[in-house]
């Protein structure tokens, strides 16, 4: 693959820019979705299968990506869930001992568009002036007239429902059944390596379908209740917005991530919003209200609680807050075993300066 000429491809943004690039291997053709940004340095495979990005055509700061492979360990779903990779320089070679493949093996498997050469730069600065918004990618560069027109049919990611394309079909176990504490997670998206974070913490998980009803999950008779990270808008997800409130009804211990912090929100009739480009990445600094301490974190959402009314909510307390915007970053509620964060303890990628959160909700479970 390696000398061979690339052909040429674009990135066509809703609002008509256009940039330019090259496929990367031998795919062509055309990938629509929400174009957003990627910042960290590492940890290409774990962004590109976290279902939180599904439906987004992700493009990755980094100067140089597949330059370390691929390894079978490093997956958060079993498929890449990106709608397409837009970069700069594209590594063929890999050098890496514990690597199973190429980066581009891997992307030809799962049959992803990937553009490379591109002024990632410039697109970056573009995007974080004029926000986060829909884009198509394609190899079919003498068709932007056609290419506009099936954009403009893209569903805007304000509103989207997309949970329900990447949950589990059916409920399955994940863990050592002979664990000291259940846990009952809905999965809305749900990153591998937070399963792999509460099994290594003594715990057994049952993980539910998007749409499950409080009493299916009751009926694994948990410790413990949990709300997945995953895709798209919070706020058409009615049904897990309605387990919340049956769990947090009854005062039963839970937890949400990211997606799952959103829903607790909206279940306390807080509301939620997109934001102008998001927080993606592995280097955000967030500071604890309650220890005064700082974690820097690993980040990946567009959408965001309101501030003022968390703050207005007498049974809320903002735990966390994000240091570059003073968005929220995590919340408590009063009354109830009930917390959550909107970035990722479970990191893959990024650092693990908040998995103590894991350690706070099996704390949670043992004082119920
Ligand atoms: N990682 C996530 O769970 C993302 C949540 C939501 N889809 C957002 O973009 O804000």
């Amino acid at each position: 693959m390696k000398y061979q000429k690339r052909k040429k491809a674009i990135i066509l943004l809703a609002d008509g820019t256009i940039f330019y690039g090259k496929a990367v291997g031998s795919k062509q053709g055309t990938a629509f979705g929400e174009v957003c940004f990627n910042t960290g340095m590492t940890g290409y495979q774990e962004i590109f299968t976290d279902p939180s990005y599904y439906g987004q055509l992700m493009v990755t700061t980094n100067a140089h990506i597949g330059n370390y492979g691929v390894s079978n360990e490093e997956i958060e779903s079993d498929s890449i869930k990106i709608a397409g990779l837009i970069c700069k320089n594209f590594s063929y070679d890999y050098s890496r001992e514990a690597a199973d493949d190429s980066l581009e093996n891997f992307l030809e498997k799962n049959n992803l568009l990937a553009i490379s050469d591109v002024d990632t730069r410039a697109l970056v600065s573009y995007i974080r002036d004029n926000g986060a918004m829909n884009a198509v990618i394609s190899t079919d560069v003498d068709n932007i007239e056609g290419l506009k027109k099936q954009l403009a049919e893209v569903p805007d990611m304000n509103g989207l429902e997309l949970a329900s394309q990447v949950s589990t079909k059916e409920p399955y176990y994940f863990g050592d059944e002979n664990a000291t504490y259940k846990v009952a997670a809905l999965d809305i998206g749900i990153k591998k390596n937070i399963l792999r974070n509460l099994a290594k913490r003594d715990t057994y998980i049952k993980v539910f379908p998007y749409n499950s009803k409080f009493e299916d999950l009751e009926a694994f008779k948990p410790d413990g209740y949990f709300l997945s990270n995953g895709p798209g808008d919070p706020e058409p997800l009615v049904e897990a917005q309605a387990l919340a409130k049956e769990i947090i009804k009854r005062d039963l211990p839970l937890f949400g991530i990211c997606l799952g912090h959103q829903v607790i929100a909206l279940a306390n009739g807080v509301s939620t919003y997109k934001m102008h480009n998001g927080h993606r990445g592995i280097n955000h600094p967030v500071k604890n209200i309650n220890t005064g301490k700082g974690e820097i974190t690993s980040q990946n959402h567009g959408f965001a609680v309101n501030r003022e009314e968390a703050e207005a909510n007498t049974d809320l307390q903002i735990t966390h807050v994000h240091l570059n915007d003073h968005t929220v970053a995590g919340l408590a509620m009063k009354s109830k075993n009930c917390f959550s964060v909107q970035y990722h303890p479970e990191a893959s990628p990024g650092p693990h300066d908040s998995s103590y959160l894991f350690d706070q909700f099996i704390e949670n479970i043992k004082r119920n």
